[in-house]
């Protein structure tokens, strides 16, 4: 395939797009951090979420495991890619929290693409963001 990260040209512009726009529906008023997630599924639709926060500060939710709970609860469980944008530079990239979390549904070739506020990327496999990693096939079945 040609293209950016395994992606067509027009599927890594939606990406960027798609994370991007998802920050203003971030809920963020503590931090004022805003976070948008934009998930490519394998079956070729877009699926979104930004982070939640919370007067108990603990409870609130980042952008990632947001777009992925929306998704696994729409029936949508493989995915060809994550975008991440935040209004900073260089890009945030992904707690730990949702590294492992994201781990659970995608391989570890998968990419992760971070977007900053210069229009700019940085990209990982998520193996180069958590590796050495935990998943469903370590458990005994
Ligand atoms: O990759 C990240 C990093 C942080 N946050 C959120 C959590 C919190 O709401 C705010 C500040 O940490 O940003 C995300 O959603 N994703
Ligand atoms: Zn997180």
């Amino acid at each position: 395939m040609s293209g950016v990260h395994g992606l067509s040209e027009a599927q890594f512009a939606t990406l960027s797009e798609k994370a991007i726009a998802a920050k203003e529906a971030a809920y963020c008023p503590y931090s004022k951090f805003r976070v948008g997630c934009a998930l490519l599924c394998d079956d070729g639709t877009w699926v979104t979420g930004a982070n939640v926060e919370n007067a108990s500060y603990p409870v609130g939710i980042c952008a990632e495991r947001t777009a992925l709970v929306k998704a696994i609860t729409e029936g949508k469980m493989k995915f060809k890619a994550i975008g991440v944008a935040t209004d900073i530079v260089p890009p945030a990239s992904p707690c730990g929290m949702c590294r492992q979390f994201i781990r659970e549904f995608a391989e570890l070739d998968m990419p992760v693409i971070m977007f900053d506020n210069d229009g700019n990327h940085v990209t990982m496999t998520l193996e180069q963001l958590l590796p050495v990693s935990f998943g469903p096939g370590q458990l005994p079945t």
